[in-house]
């Protein structure tokens, strides 16, 4: 899997074509969808304009959590692959762990949703998985507790875990089950999901900004290197053409962080989540 994939959340129908052809020009090949992104169709339709050799792109979509259960995931799978017009996804992922009644009461959430049913989603992956129609399975969004649970009963174990980790939101504990795990970890809202100002800002911090400044780059580039010096995939998402093509930029000789910068880096975690609202998906039962 590549370490550096193209974001798509909030890129809609209208918004995410021109992006991701910017995206595959930089020299992007994998990106990151989701069924309720609401933009695989039109993602099909830069894959197939762009005739990059299937071999060589890495697509990853994502199952939404009113699809739990066995027959709503392969359902779901279904539509996603579909509306991609592909014939396999090389990663396909359960977006969260659970509905999170208490948050989103405007989905279509399963009332009768327990561990079980999760336990049943992951199942359908790992039919995806056994027929080829998903290259590889994973998760999103998992806390340790939900991974051990999936771990004791699943054939095939998760090969990823998503989570949202940047400088503030540094989940030690989490990362480290997983590394120990054999899961790959692969970091959403890298940027901070581009908040710029008020209390939480990762793009205008002052410990960020002036790390890019001593390496002449960007806090951009800086917070996407300090994620893949930590170990993980990272996915940041642009819909500026000059920001996307940066953000693949992060392989320069020299543009290493320094171990001190990367603990002043680990030295701003407040457990801030831009994800969900702010609260942890730790929290669905
Ligand atoms: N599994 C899950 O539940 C979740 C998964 N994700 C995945 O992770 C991806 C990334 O996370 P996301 O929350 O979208 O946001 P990011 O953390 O990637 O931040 C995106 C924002 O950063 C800005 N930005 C990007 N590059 C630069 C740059 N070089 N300089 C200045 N500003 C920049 C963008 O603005 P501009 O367009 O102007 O460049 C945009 O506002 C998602 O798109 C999605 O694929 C995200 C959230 C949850
Ligand atoms: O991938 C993106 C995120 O998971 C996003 O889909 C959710 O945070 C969503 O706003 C929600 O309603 O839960």
């Amino acid at each position: 899997m590549p370490c550096v994939g193209f974001g798509t959340y909030t890129l809609k129908k209208g918004q995410v074509k021109k992006p991701l052809e910017a995206a595959f020009a930089a020299g992007y090949r994998m990106l990151d969808t989701a069924w309720v992104y609401d933009n695989e169709k039109e993602i099909g339709e830069v894959l197939r304009k762009a005739s990059i050799p299937r071999e060589d792109l890495f697509i990853e979509t994502k199952v939404w959590r009113s699809y739990h259960g066995f027959d709503k995931t392969l359902e779901c799978a279904r539509q996603s692959i579909r509306r991609l017009g592909v014939d396999y996804v090389d990663l396909i992922i359960i977006h969260w762990p659970g509905p999170g009644r208490h948050m989103f009461k405007q989905y279509d959430i399963p009332a009768d949703f327990t561990a079980q049913t999760r336990l049943d989603t992951w199942r359908a992956l790992e039919q995806l998985y056994s027929d080829g129609t998903a290259k590889a399975i994973g998760v999103s969004n998992f806390s340790i507790a939900h991974l051990k649970h999936i771990m004791q009963h699943a054939t095939v174990k998760p090969m990823v875990n998503q989570i949202e980790l940047h400088p503030l939101l540094v989940q030690d504990e989490l990362v480290d089950f997983c590394r120990e795990s054999g899961i790959i970890v692969q970091a959403y809202s890298s940027l901070g999901a581009g908040a710029k100002d008020g209390t939480h800002t990762l793009l205008g911090h002052p410990t960020v900004t002036s790390i890019a400044s001593a390496h002449g780059k960007s806090a951009s580039q800086v917070l996407l290197r300090y994620g893949l010096q930590k170990g993980d995939a990272v996915l940041p998402r642009s819909s500026n053409t000059a920001h996307i093509a940066a953000n693949i930029q992060l392989f320069d000789e020299g543009f290493v962080l320094t171990d001190e910068q990367m603990q002043e880096l680990d030295g701003l975690n407040v457990n801030k989540r831009f994800a969900w609202k702010g609260v942890d998906p730790a929290t669905i039962e």
